[in-house]
């Protein structure tokens, strides 16, 4: 709880500041006389216009925030009171913006914040889709030391997102800010709180049931974060708010493939520990720190960097062995020996928790190369022009090899297309189906995620089908490529950017099927748990706008489903935070740069399943899961490889340089 003399609780979680505390901010002068304020504002929140001040004396630039003190023919002079109370209370933390000086006019409350230079983090989502591991970590780290220093002081931000993460210079490694207490409320026993406030992709469920707040429903946000961080994903969004907050009373959570291949299961783990619909089940903050995806930085780092390492040996190994080819037999046991070293790296790194940041992209070279290799027993090979993704090494013998020509063949182009054109994620690629034992030819089709574009191979696998393999491949850009999906998106999402949740995901991924009936060649698991009908029942209901939810049967045993009730009531004027218009926050970089907010090119990904067809969304949600498990070790392999090409490339492991050991 909080200690500073001259701020005090006055109810519904909110703090005063007496005027003899409020004297040493508070200036008499009008603003314009001590600073050349900005007409025009660089940020607009819901309540608030931020424009540059530059303080005329000394030059200081600072983020001018005028709030009026009236909403809604009501006075808001108690909450912009009680904003300034907790940035007091956190003056002098790192990682919250510091508040040097108030300024009232008759209709207007300025706070003279310390300009963060490199705006929102929500600015580089929309810029990158998702941001490497290490990055995201490091985010992550940034958000949860401020966020703890506000729960120790009792406080819940109740308002966490990327929008409300500032950057204090270009990078993000230069440093984050948490900014925007005007819905934070003081949380503590005896002290009651429900609000319907917050940001509909990055509210507890809690709040949705109007269920007493506490600081651990800062955390579900947390969760959401880190998943949107590492993924450019929201995992809850839905194509409309009720089917938002039905996915998140639900707490339909999955990590796809597509959007999670190669992300460290520590991540998930935090992930997972922090999406708990009981509050109670969900990490604290201080937890959050000690998870060792946010802690065990020297191991993980170790790991990253000798994978990397790897990797560099793996491709020079290659590269060897194309001016030898004479000497096969030899090359089969030394294929057999790096195939080890890596799996035991593997095992090692999955042991560890980790792996790399964020992989590179995929080129958009469009050619056609032969390679002649001859098998290992699990077949990591990746050869390669300089310039053409080429096969790998491979026998094709019947059912068991398959299988792993199905996974060799999407690491050979990964790799090839990380070394040769590393620069942004990729994702990895999905067969579109396994080689029966009878196939001569097998087509294989890669999806490589380029942001903002995205590429699509096509790999066929030669009619001789055993020792020889003649590989085709086909890089064309992918028209409607996937983007930033609704992660509270500024502007209204269109039809064709609606492939924002895995549930949209999924639909796409019907339509790709149904379009394609190669994809069915195997059958996978059926759906154990795939969904029933919806049911329709009042969720939610707020004062000024009834919302009615379709709940579907829970069919997650980690996720117990959350009742159906209806609220009786809003408390306060901030329930309208929550509104349709979610993300009314419309921002420039404050450095002068204007950010991109908008999605780039169209949306929707191609998610290539094998096997049976779900029937629902959420069924097929859970198959992708469950074809994400079943494969996950052998796209482990290539995910690393291609991620640790690209995090050397990208210079990913930068973050973390200094602390390698
Ligand atoms: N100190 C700062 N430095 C740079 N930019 C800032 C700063 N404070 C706020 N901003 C920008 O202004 C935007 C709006 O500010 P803020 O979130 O505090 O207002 P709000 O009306 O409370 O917002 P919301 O709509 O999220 O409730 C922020 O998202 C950010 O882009």
């Amino acid at each position: 709880m909080f200690t500073e003399e001259g701020i005090f609780p006055i109810g519904d979680g909110l703090l005063d500041v007496d005027a003899e505390r409020l004297k040493g901010l508070l200036v008499s002068h009008d603003i314009n006389e001590i600073y050349e304020v900005e007409q025009t504002p660089f940020a607009r929140g819901k309540f608030a216009a931020v424009r540059r001040a530059i303080h005329k004396n000394s030059g200081s630039q600072f983020a001018a925030k005028f709030l009026k003190r009236r909403r809604r023919a009501q006075s808001s002079d108690k909450e912009i009171k009680h904003e300034i109370a907790v940035l007091m209370l956190c003056k002098g933390e790192d990682n919250i913006v510091n508040l040097n000086a108030v300024h009232e006019t008759r209709s207007d409350t300025a706070l003279l914040l310390e300009l963060a230079t490199g705006g929102e983090l929500q600015t580089i989502l929309d810029n990158e889709e998702c941001l490497s591991e290490a990055q995201a970590r490091h985010c992550m780290r940034e958000t949860l030391k401020a966020l703890k220093f506000l729960h120790d002081r009792s406080i819940a931000h109740l308002d966490l997102k990327p929008q409300n993460i500032l950057l204090t210079g270009e990078r993000i490694e230069d440093g984050l800010k948490l900014c925007d207490f005007g819905i934070s409320r003081v949380v503590c026993e005896g002290i009651n709180v429900r609000e319907m406030a917050g940001t509909p992709d990055y509210v507890a469920p809690e709040v949705l049931q109007y269920e007493p707040l506490s600081l651990l429903t800062d955390i579900w946000s947390v969760g959401v974060l880190a998943y949107v961080l590492l993924s450019g994903f929201s995992p809850f969004g839905g194509d409309t708010k009720q089917e938002t907050f039905l996915n998140i009373s639900q707490c339909a959570l999955t990590f796809p493939d597509n959007l999670f291949g190669g992300v460290s299961q520590a991540a998930i783990d935090f992930i997972r520990r922090a999406l708990r619909i009981k509050p109670n089940d969900r990490m604290n903050a201080a937890g959050c720190l000690e998870h060792v995806w946010l802690k065990d930085e020297c191991s993980l780092n170790r790991q990253i960097y000798l994978q990397a390492q790897h990797d560099a040996d793996f491709v020079q190994d290659d590269e060897d062995e194309d001016e030898d080819d004479d000497d096969e037999d030899e090359e089969e046991e030394d294929d057999e020996g790096v195939e080890n070293v890596s799996q035991q790296q593997q095992q090692q790194q999955q042991q560890q928790n980790g792996t790399t940041a964020a992989a590179t992209a995929a080129a958009t070279t469009v050619g056609t190369a032969t390679g002649s290799n001859k098998a290992t027993h699990n077949g990591h090979r990746a050869h390669g022009s300089s310039k053409i993704p080429i096969a790998t090494s491979h026998k094709l013998s019947p059912s068991t090899e398959t299988t792993t020509a199905i996974h060799t063949l999407p690491q050979a182009l990964t790799m090839s297309l990380a070394t040769t054109n590393a620069t942004k994620p990729t994702q990895i690629v999905t067969p579109t189906r396994r080689a029966s034992d009878s196939d001569k030819e097998n087509t294989y089709t890669a999806t490589f995620v380029k942001k903002p574009m995205a590429s699509t191979a096509t790999i066929q696998i030669g009619s001789n089908g055993l020792e020889e393999t003649t590989v085709i491949a086909t890089l064309a850009l992918f028209p409607d490529a996937p983007t930033t999906p609704k992660v509270i998106r500024k502007t209204p999402a269109t039809e064709a950017s609606s492939a924002t949740s895995v549930k949209a995901l999924v639909k796409k991924f019907q339509l790709d099927d149904s379009s394609s009936n190669m994809r069915r060649s195997v059958s996978g698991s059926s759906s154990s748990n795939s969904c029933n009908g919806p049911v329709i029942c009042n969720n939610v209901r707020r004062a000024s706008e009834p919302l009615t939810a379709v709940h579907k049967k829970q069919h997650s045993s980690s996720s117990s489903s959350s009742s159906c009730s209806s609220p009786n009531s809003i408390s306060n004027s901030n329930s309208n935070t929550n509104s349709s218009n979610s993300s009314s926050s419309s921002s420039n970089n404050p450095s002068g740069n204007s950010s991109s907010s908008g999605s780039a090119g169209g949306s929707s990904s191609t998610l290539l399943l094998n096997g049976r067809m779900p029937t629902t969304a959420t069924a097929a949600a859970h198959h992708l899961h469950r074809h994400h498990m079943h494969h996950h070790h052998h796209h482990h392999h290539a995910v690393i490889a291609a991620k640790n090409a690209a995090a050397a490339a990208t210079n990913n492991l930068s973050l973390d340089q200094g602390i390698i050991c």
